[in-house]
This record gives C-alpha cells, sequence and structure tokens, in this order.
C-alpha cells in the first residue's frame, strides 16, 4: 500500500534564554510534532540566512540588526512567514504610542453592557517639569504610577513608581509616563490573544487606596511585576495585603473579545496580551493599562494546544492574510539586502 506523506513544517524560533524555558516546553515541542510542525532553535550567534530554511519565524527579539536580518531572510525566502514583523510590535515599545491605539478602535465603544478607555496620563521629558506640577498635572489626581516610557522588556522597562504627593517626584528618572492610578479592587484581568484565540484569567494586583489612607501616605513606593509576583513573594511585600479576589467577576467576555479583535487588526499583531482593569467607581468601566508583545503564554491554562493550533493556521494560511501584507513592505524595503542570488522577482512580489 503506498504510504501517504504529509507536509511537515518547520518553525525557527529566536527568543530570549528565559523566554525559551518558558515558553517552549517539551509538551509544546511534541504537540507541535504531531500535527506535522518542527520548532526549531535559531542561532542568533550566526547569520539567519544560514538557517533554515523555515516556513516560518517566530521571534521576540529587537534592534536594528535583528530587522536587518528578519529582511534578509524574506528576501532569500519569499515564501516565509514572520510572526510578527517588527515595524509592528515597535509601538508596544512606547506606552504612550501602545495606549494610543485604544483610542483608534473606539467605534467598538457601543457595548450596552460597558465601555472601555485608558487612564488619563501624560509623559514628562525633562526632569525640570516635574517640579512644575503644573506643567503635567492637568487633569492628573494622587496617587499617580510613574511607568517608564520605554517599554523593551527590561528590568528597568517595568519598575514603576506609585506616587502619593509631590515629594514622590524626587527620585523619579525622566522620560516618565504619569498615569492616574483607578482604584479598581486589587484585581487585574490579563487578556491573552493568540490569533483569533482570546483568553482572560485572573490576577491579583495592586489594593485600592481609599482618599483616607492617601491623606496619610506621602512620597512614593516603587515595585515592579506585581501581577508576575507569586503569593509568597506578595505575602512578603510590607506594602500589599492578600485580599480574595476569588470572587471578583469577570468583565464582560463580549467586550474583552471585541477589543482584543480590535486590538489585533489596529496593530496587526497575533502574540500579545493587555491588562485591563474594572474602575471601581464607575462599575461597568474597563481600562486597559498595559499591552505586552509575546508574553508568558505559558501561564495560559492549555497553552500547549491553543499554540499549536495557531501555528497550524499559519502555516496552512488559515490565519489571516495580514501576515503577508506586511511581508510584501519588507520585501520592498529590503529588495537590496541581496542574499547572495540574483533576484529574479519572485510572483509574489508585488509590482505595484
Ligand atoms: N493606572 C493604573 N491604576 C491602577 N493600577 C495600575 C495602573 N497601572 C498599572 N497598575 C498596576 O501596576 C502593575 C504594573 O503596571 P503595568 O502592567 O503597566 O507594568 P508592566 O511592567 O508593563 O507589567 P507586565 O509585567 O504586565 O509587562 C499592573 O499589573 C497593575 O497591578
Ligand atoms: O516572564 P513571562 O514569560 O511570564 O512573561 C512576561 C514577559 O517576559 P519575557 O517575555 O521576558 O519572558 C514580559 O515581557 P517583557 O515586557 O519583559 O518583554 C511581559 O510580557 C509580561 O507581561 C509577561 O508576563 P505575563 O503578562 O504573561 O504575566
Ligand atoms: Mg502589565
Ligand atoms: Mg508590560
Amino acid at each position: 500500500m503506498a504510504e501517504i506523506k504529509t507536509k511537515r513544517f518547520s518553525i525557527g524560533y529566536a527568543l530570549l534564554l528565559k523566554k525559551q524555558k518558558s515558553f517552549i516546553q517539551e509538551s509544546l515541542v511534541n504537540l507541535a510534532k504531531q500535527r506535522g510542525i518542527d520548532l526549531i532553535k535559531i542561532d542568533t550567534d550566526k547569520p539567519l540566512v544560514d538557517q533554515g530554511p523555515f516556513d516560518c519565524v517566530l521571534h521576540k527579539l529587537y534592534g536594528e540588526e535583528w530587522r536587518k536580518q528578519l529582511q534578509e531572510y524574506l528576501v532569500c525566502n519569499p515564501s516565509a512567514i514572520v510572526i510578527d514583523f517588527p515595524d509592528a510590535i515597535e509601538r508596544l515599545h512606547n506606552r504612550i504610542s501602545m495606549l494610543d491605539v485604544v483610542s483608534e478602535i473606539e467605534e467598538l465603544k457601543d457595548d450596552e453592557t460597558a465601555s472601555f478607555g485608558v487612564p488619563k496620563q501624560v509623559v514628562v521629558y525633562e526632569p525640570e517639569k516635574l517640579k512644575d506640577a503644573k506643567a503635567w498635572s492637568e487633569g492628573l489626581k494622587f496617587p499617580v504610577i510613574a511607568k517608564p516610557l520605554v517599554a523593551d522588556g527590561s528590568a528597568k522597562s517595568h519598575k514603576m513608581l506609585l506616587i502619593f504627593s509631590t515629594e514622590g517626584f524626587d527620585e523619579l528618572k525622566t522620560p516618565t509616563v504619569l498615569q492616574e492610578f483607578v482604584n479598581h479592587g486589587g484585581v487585574i484581568f490579563k487578556v491573552y490573544v493568540v490569533g483569533k484565540y482570546v483568553k482572560c484569567v485572573k490576577r491579583k494586583s495592586l489594593p485600592d487606596i481609599t482618599e483616607e489612607k492617601l491623606d496619610r501616605l506621602s512620597g512614593s513606593l516603587s515595585f515592579s511585576q506585581i501581577s508576575n509576583l507569586t503569593s509568597d513573594e506578595r505575602n512578603d511585600d510590607k506594602y500589599y495585603k492578600m485580599m480574595d479576589s476569588e470572587d471578583a467577576a469577570m468583565p464582560p467576555m463580549s467586550l474583552i473579545t471585541n477589543i482584543a479583535c480590535g486590538l489585533r487588526k489596529a496593530m496587526k499583531l497575533h502574540l500579545f496580551n493587555f491588562d485591563v482593569i474594572r474602575d471601581t467607581k464607575a462599575g461597568n468601566r474597563y481600562l486597559v493599562i498595559d499591552i505586552n508583545y509575546f508574553p508568558g503564554y505559558a501561564k495560559m491554562p492549555g497553552y500547549e494546544s491553543v499554540l499549536a493550533d495557531f501555528f497550524w493556521d499559519v502555516l496552512n494560511k488559515k490565519e489571516d492574510q495580514s501576515f503577508n501584507c506586511e511581508k510584501e513592505l519588507m520585501k520592498l524595503v529590503g529588495n537590496n539586502g541581496g542574499c547572495g542570488e540574483e533576484d529574479t522577482g519572485s510572483p509574489n512580489v508585488s509590482s505595484a
């Protein structure tokens, strides 16, 4: 009997060691393999064009050098797919452009049961401006959270200051984003997006700060990656009190799916998560406070099958085709990239 050969696909991944450890688990590798997909580590010490060929490149690396390597790779491998395009990821490296995209999907706001937006925020570039409260404080009330403008994945970019009074600005470094702290019942919702798949989970967050508490507080308090800490670590924190968040109601799934879908299309990204809080004062108002590229999916229940399904859809062209538009762009930009061969003109390259 003739053997039926099914096509195998390969995905090259370029991830920092920390990400490789959390994401590339044996369970994911095996499940992908069963679906005919081999996950292969890219050696970042060697040129990307000399490796593969891969049907798809999955990555969370930044910088001009890496962008060039991806461009060159696409020039040499026109049918390859890159998840995701560096220019699209780039807007998430700045906490202003990151949240600007939420206003770009405003037309989705008309959910009858709930509304969404972002907290009030300003960006301050000059340290002198911090002394002059008027220069930035328009419309902002204490407490505020100071977040580094740059969100590039470095430990520094996760260092936040909760500021209760003007003295709190003394230790602050610019450029910084000052964002109004919104009481939200100590619960944050993390929404993981993998292509068209959306999963919302609950995490513990900073506790509410009542007016009375604020009267007794001054200066600032620093913290980092609160929603990523283990409960033991949180118990040790002198500020953080354990609260029972088990009972907190989930946001309406229709709203969450709407935002996720809107963001995915507006940002042209397929792998990201966003943090949402529910404004305690408004009840049915939800605020997006953070968007992260290629987050910690391994923390998502059943992440292996979600990711394996996504890879299969991408490789079998079942996912939306915006990758391809981006590829056209990259090819046009990178046409002079050169891969040691004469460009014979791929049928996929747009002549426009
Ligand atoms: N405007 C806000 N009001 C109330 N709490 C907030 C606000 N912004 C941030 N927080 C709290 O601070 C935490 C860290 O903020 P944010 O998510 O912006 O930082 P991050 O370092 O980018 O986080 P991540 O680890 O998810 O990338 C949030 O998880 C939430 O608990
Ligand atoms: O550390 P984890 O794998 O859990 O993932 C975290 C991820 O770290 P990594 O990409 O360096 O691994 C962070 O990315 P950078 O901003 O630092 O680039 C950010 O996306 C967090 O939000 C993720 O946690 P989650 O939001 O999913 O809880
Ligand atoms: Mg966050
Ligand atoms: Mg973040």
